[in-house]
């Protein structure tokens, strides 16, 4: 085990702990993504691990070593981890290289600049190695400081909402490269997100919070087939919620279905249409069964009436 949090404690403010008894392992090279909705405690919970701000009980152990917090280190910050928080603290009056560089020795000067190459490629920031971060977006940024976290290789990598500015096109690529740049040197990385969709086919392991508690551990195919509660099938994306008693009207054997596991079939239970539109890669329906409105995806566009599968 590389990390473990045992049963720890920490407020904010005295008597409205945000974490009472949080567990949370973490398994050398495991990638495990923290997710849940804004404020449930996600930055905190990295910025405890890192060693930004002290905790009132419970223990965290790393490679074995229960860590102190900011009192046990001159500089703040485990010296195995990095953390790559929503400010990204980069040097402004360095170039975007020089930034990246900033932990690697420079001993080595010729392997030292092929490396800092290598991961201003796996940002995708190659055209700008001479730029100051001030000319850069907040994206932009943001990536400078991942690459700068990865260039030493820590044990441990601490990403908070790493792909919160990039647009559409660009968190695809970075996803791609980040993540098995990641395997390839067997980091074990503890990624934050609200939503999980970013990060679904990556992860070992899905730790949901809500309010501060942890209430799903579990592989993202379980997490996805079994979602612990209609807050955890939200941050799956778009779903369909039924109630205990829809649930037995329409006979169906669970409470969450996401719009592509209900499909239009011969027979079934009737729908009508409200609504059929072009989605790209599917169109996306509003039906009504009685009272109750669901989203289904379907190849074809729909119309009238329509016999549904669950
Ligand atoms: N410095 C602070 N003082 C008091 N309360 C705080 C402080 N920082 C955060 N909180 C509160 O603690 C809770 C958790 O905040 P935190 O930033 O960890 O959540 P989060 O899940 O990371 O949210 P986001 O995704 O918006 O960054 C929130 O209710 C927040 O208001």
């Amino acid at each position: 085990m590389l990390l473990e949090v045992k049963n720890l404690y920490f407020n904010y403010q005295t008597n409205q702990p945000l974490f009472q008894n949080l567990n949370l392992n973490v398994d050398e090279g495991h990638i495990i993504a923290l997710a849940g909705e804004s404020g449930c405690g996600k930055s905190t919970l990295l910025s405890l691990i890192y060693g930004l701000m002290d905790w009132q009980s419970g223990e965290i152990i790393f490679e074995g070593h229960r860590l102190l917090g900011p009192k046990g280190n001159l500089v703040p910050g485990e010296s195995q981890m990095k953390f790559v928080a929503q400010n990204y603290d980069l040097m402004p009056y360095a170039t975007v290289a020089d930034n990246v560089g900033k932990f690697i020795s420079n001993i080595n000067l010729k392997s030292k600049k092929e490396k800092v190459q290598e991961l201003l490629d796996v940002v995708g920031l190659t055209d700008y190695a001479k730029v100051l971060p001030k000319n850069l977006s907040g994206g932009q940024q943001q990536r400078v400081a991942i690459a700068r976290a990865l260039a030493i290789l820590p044990k441990m990598l601490l990403l908070d909402e790493p792909f919160s500015n990039l647009d559409f096109s660009r968190k695809f690529e970075l996803r791609d490269k980040l993540f098995s740049y990641v395997r390839q040197n067997n980091m074990s990385l503890l990624i934050s997100t609200h939503n999980l969709e970013e990060v679904l086919p990556w992860a070992d392991k899905i730790v949901v919070l809500q309010q501060g508690r942890l209430i799903q551990n579990d592989s993202p195919k379980e997490t996805y087939e079994n979602p612990y509660n209609d807050y955890v099938a939200k941050l799956l994306g778009e779903v369909n919620i039924f109630s205990e008693e829809e649930k037995s009207e329409l006979n169906l054997s669970k409470k969450h279905y996401f719009p592509h596991q209900i499909k239009i079939a011969e027979n079934g239970v009737e729908a009508v249409v409200l609504e059929s539109l072009f989605a790209g890669s599917h169109y996306r329906n509003k039906l009504r069964i009685n009272n109750k409105s669901v989203v289904v995806y379907s190849q074809n566009v729909l119309s009238g009436n329509v016999f549904l599968k669950f």
